[in-house]
């Protein structure tokens, strides 16, 4: 009898799933939005829980699927997504309607038990706006120009130990330009944002460099806790799935914690970003910077904003910094590279560019020198376009209203993606999209597109904080590479860079080898302090 009862319960609570199962699998047909057929039968999108699709192929099919209907609707892990084409719609969610679309869509399991999730990236509602006030002044460009020496220091530990192996390989040496740009970046950005020298670029085995390729390595483990922190809220609760691995979380909470306490004990007061969470752990605001002429350095601390960051909340923004600012800055600065050594015409221009810049600095590598260079600029950009970082951004609907200049209504808590990387190789408005055209960048041909088919760093008030900073990184970069190296690519590599399907964000699949030359024979041999006092 017993077991009649139990079978029976099971029965009823299994109908009970599958019609809700069912009903939420029914969400866009219900709704007449269109989408591929969906049944929780199929699991939705079982490639990319394995890790053989990435989440940014799925946006890139859907678009091409879809491409004429102004949104398509799919589902992960239950969840129905939203996926916005129309670049109209796409402006009005991020920038006119912002206010109801503020949301990233991320879910975590809570400060204690996963405390670096609680930065900008993820948070969202009241929590994310505060503390996007509480960060803006830490970039504006007052406090760019401040760090812009860090910056550039790095670049000339890079050329310094490029000289060694070209002096080592006898006149050329040949990398692989992700991983060296990912340690280049490693060192700016620990110098720039806790004051600590680490020579990433010499000495790869510096465990800041190991924290952070272990925090962003291509893997199936990272590509699910991202997909559940984005799409699987309810999986991610019951599992208690950490946004990043303990030793991540270790790693960054203690350097971070240890960093604070020195600076405190010896009354430390250096200009980097550290300072300046320091400032809103102990005050609740950064002091704004008078010479700045950015709306958001003369902000006042709004009332009731007055919350001070905690220790761990400061370790949380660190990380985020640490991994946007390395990951997004290496993949541009290397696919730049790759690109121009395949293409010896535009690689010329640029060195004509940066000769005549430098040139016109007394020879020194200068913020305002970096900022002079339009060509370079729009290499970089078109770099953005074909290898976005983030090729697609996400926003969660704060309430229960209609997409913007259509009929839908989508209830609160829903998620819309605006794939980005999809919107890049549109051929509508990027003709022969697959050819790397820095000329699609001058202000006429700009003029001729929506803006929103062209979004590396999102839009609106949620658009990348730090981005002024990305490209300062990069730029400086590559000035000081091209300023002294010619580089070259081997006969054989592919037309179209493949893209890692286990990454979130947009890494190649091949090495990008690059072959660094002297342009001048003293390059080779040029000594750091000699490069230094020339600036
Ligand atoms: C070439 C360089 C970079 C690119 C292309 C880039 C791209 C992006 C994109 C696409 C977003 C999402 C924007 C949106 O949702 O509308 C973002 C957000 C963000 N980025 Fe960057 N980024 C770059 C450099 C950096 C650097 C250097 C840092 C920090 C040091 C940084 C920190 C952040 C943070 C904290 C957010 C979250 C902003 C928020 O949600 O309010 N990024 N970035």
């Amino acid at each position: 009898m017993f077991a009649v009862i139990l079978a029976a319960v099971a029965a009823v609570l299994a109908a009970a799933a599958y019609l809700f199962l069912q009903r939420r699998y029914s969400t866009w047909k219900r709704k007449g939005v269109p989408g591929p057929p969906a049944s929780f039968l199929s699991l939705s999108v079982p490639k990319v829980w394995l890790g053989q699709e990435s989440m940014g192929d799925v946006t890139d099919r859907i678009y091409q699927e879809y491409r004429d209907c102004p949104v398509a609707g799919t589902y992960m892990f239950g969840n129905p997504l939203l996926h916005l084409h129309d670049p109209e719609i796409i402006k009005q969610v991020l920038i006119k309607e912002f206010q109801d679309f503020s949301g990233r869509g991320v879910s975590t399991i809570g400060k204690d038990a996963d405390p670096l999730a609680s930065h900008l990236f993820f948070l969202g509602g009241t929590a994310w706006k505060n503390l996007r006030v509480k960060l803006a002044p830490t970039f504006t460009s007052g406090k760019i120009k401040y760090m812009f020496e860090t910056i550039r220091q790095s670049s000339y530990q890079l050329s310094d130990y490029l000289d060694e192996r070209i002096a080592a390989g006898g006149g050329a040496h040949c990398e692989d330009a992700r991983p060296l740009m990912m340690r280049l970046f490693v060192d700016t950005i620990s110098s720039v944002a806790f004051g600590i020298e680490s020579n990433v670029v010499k000495n790869p085995q510096s465990e800041f460099y190991t924290a952070a390729k272990k925090a962003v390595e291509p893997s199936v483990s990272n590509a699910l806790r991202s997909l559940l922190a984005m799409f699987g809220r309810e999986i991610q609760q019951v599992f208690q799935v950490r946004s990043t691995n303990r030793e991540t979380t270790k790693f960054f909470t203690e350097v971070v914690r240890e960093s604070i306490e020195y600076r405190e004990n010896k009354k430390i007061d250096r200009p980097d970003m550290l300072n300046l969470l320091i400032q809103l752990k102990n005050r609740g605001f950064v002091d704004a910077d008078k010479a700045d002429k950015d709306s958001t350095a003369t902000r006042q601390e709004p009332a009731g904003n007055s919350i001070k960051l905690t220790t761990n909340d400061i370790a949380a923004q660190v990380f985020v910094f640490f991994i946007a600012g390395f990951e997004s800055s290496s993949g541009s600065t290397s696919f730049t590279l790759y690109e121009l050594a395949k293409q010896p015409k535009l690689l010329e221009r640029v060195h004509q560019e940066v000769d005549q810049v430098l040139a016109d600095h007394d020879g020194k590598i200068t913020y305002e020198a970096i900022m002079s260079m339009p060509y370079l600029e729009m290499c970089i950009n078109e770099t953005l376009r074909m290898y976005a970082p983030l090729p697609f951004i996400s926003r969660e609907a704060m309430v229960t209203r209609k997409v913007p200049l259509t009929e839908l209504t989508v209830e609160k808590g829903t998620r819309l993606l605006i794939p980005v990387r999809a919107l890049h190789y549109d051929p509508v408005y990027w003709p022969d999209p697959y050819k790397y055209d820095p000329e699609r960048h001058t202000p006429d041909k700009k003029a001729t597109r929506p803006t929103a088919a062209y979004l590396p760093f999102g839009d609106g008030p949620r658009i990348c904080i730090a981005g002024r900073l990305g490209m300062v990184q990069v730029k400086t970069a590559l000035v000081r590479l091209l300023s002294k190296y010619t580089v070259s690519v081997g006969d054989n590599e592919p037309d179209k860079v493949p893209i890692n399907p286990r990454s979130f964000a947009t890494t190649p699949d091949i090495p990008l080898n690059v072959t660094f030359r002297p342009r001048r024979p003293a390059d080779g041999i040029q000594k750091r302090h000699q490069s230094v006092a020339s600036g």
